[in-house]
């Protein structure tokens, strides 16, 4: 195993590729690498309405020369042909496939798909990078995922943690996970896993817990909206900020040696807890009366119900807890996660409030 430090990286004309560069990863990682003077080209879904609404602010502002800097393609994880076409003519010296159907609830009706993007997706893109003959020289970053913990066999999960997926995203992630392993080992790639775990910010889509909850807060803060339904409140997790996490991405790709990685917190919090501390910050009180669909969360001081819980947002089978050790990471690549839970549920729902106030119906 290699204890190799992290390595003062000369990125500068570095020309790096993303898929999901629209997402919330996607456009902290284009942020980051911007900064460090790469040229940064990313993979775009083609969709009727806009969707680079995360990465838009790269291209309007003229003091980040981000407009020279970044490049966009449209292209599908699920299409061979235009991959090897972007990478043939791209030439990326770094690859971080970050596109995915990455909703572990909609993989549940939606599995096909999740296994053809989010599995043999990774495959396709492995292969073209091979076919254009960068093989041996490209560094390649695969966002596999604590999806592949599932039901859990020992806490804290670590690398050497054996996988149990619970969801057709968790199975689909792990045949990505192994054909990176793959790829490294039968072809000698730099090919990297990092095993995030569940990661944060105001950029977090609009139906995963954590801003479903913030958006919630915001608007009842508002006087927009009245209460928040949500599904199974014990589910643990250990919720780190994106914004520190994308940073680990690119240092695992400066090392000599490629490798996979555990990247968490070491904290885990229920749903519950996430719902206390995003009130708390409106000032709101939450108590719980009642239990399973029945249970309610009300307001200590007025008595409003402002949580309620539905059969509709439980899963077929659910990840109860999940806790990751970043020792690893720490170790060798001298990373460790900056930012806190209370300032990331304070950040999101500050960044909310403010949304919402511009934009009521956002
Ligand atoms: C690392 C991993 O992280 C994410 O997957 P996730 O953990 O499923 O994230 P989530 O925010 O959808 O759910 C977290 C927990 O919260 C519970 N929960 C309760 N009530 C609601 C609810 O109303 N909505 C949702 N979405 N979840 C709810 C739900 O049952 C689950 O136990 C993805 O980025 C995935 O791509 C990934 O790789």
């Amino acid at each position: 195993m290699s204890e190799a430090k992290p390595k003062k990286a000369k990125t500068e004309g570095r020309v790096a590729l993303i898929t999901g560069i629209t997402g919330q990863d996607g456009s902290y990682l284009a942020e980051l690498l911007i900064e460090k003077g790469y040229k940064v080209h990313g993979i775009i879904r083609r969709s009727s309405s806009f969707n680079t609404g995360r990465i838009e602010h790269l291209f309007a502002n003229p003091l980040t020369h981000a407009q020279k800097n970044m490049v966009l393609h449209y292209g599908d994880l699920t299409d061979s042909t235009c991959l090897i076409k972007i990478i043939t003519e791209v030439k990326p010296d770094e690859v971080y496939n970050l596109g995915a159907m990455s909703h572990v609830k909609v993989s549940f009706d939606m599995a096909e798909y999740t296994g053809n993007v989010d599995g043999l997706g990774t495959l396709r893109l492995l292969d073209a990078l091979r076919t254009a003959g960068l093989g041996d020289t490209v560094r390649f970053y695969q966002a596999s995922t604590s999806e592949l913990y599932g039901k859990v066999h020992e806490i804290p999960q670590t690398e050497t943690t054996p996988f149990h997926p619970r969801s057709p995203y968790g199975v689909a992630k792990m045949y990505g996970y192994w054909i990176v392993v793959n790829y490294r080992e039968a072809y000698g790639m730099h090919c990297n896993n990092g095993i995030l775990f569940n990661h944060e910010s105001p950029r977090r889509g609009e139906t995963f817990v954590t801003r479903k909850i913030t958006r919630a807060v915001a608007k009842i803060s508002l006087g927009l909206q009245e209460e928040v339904v949500l599904g199974n409140l014990d589910a643990k997790r250990d919720w780190g900020h994106a914004r520190d996490y994308v940073e680990m991405m690119w240092l695992m790709l400066q090392q000599d040696t490629p490798d996979d990685y555990v990247i968490a917190t070491n904290e885990a919090h229920s749903v519950r807890e996430f719902v206390e501390l995003a009130f708390g910050e409106i000032g709101v009180t939450i108590v719980w009366e009642g239990e399973g669909v029945n249970e309610v969360g009300k307001d200590k001081e007025t008595g409003k119900v402002r949580v309620r819980v539905s059969e509709k947002f439980y899963r077929p089978a659910e990840v109860d807890f999940l806790l990751g050790n970043p020792e690893k990471a720490e170790r060798q690549l001298g990373w460790k996660p900056k930012i806190s839970l209370n300032d990331l549920v304070k950040e999101m729902v500050k960044a909310d409030i403010d949304l919402m106030s511009h934009n009521p119906r956002a």
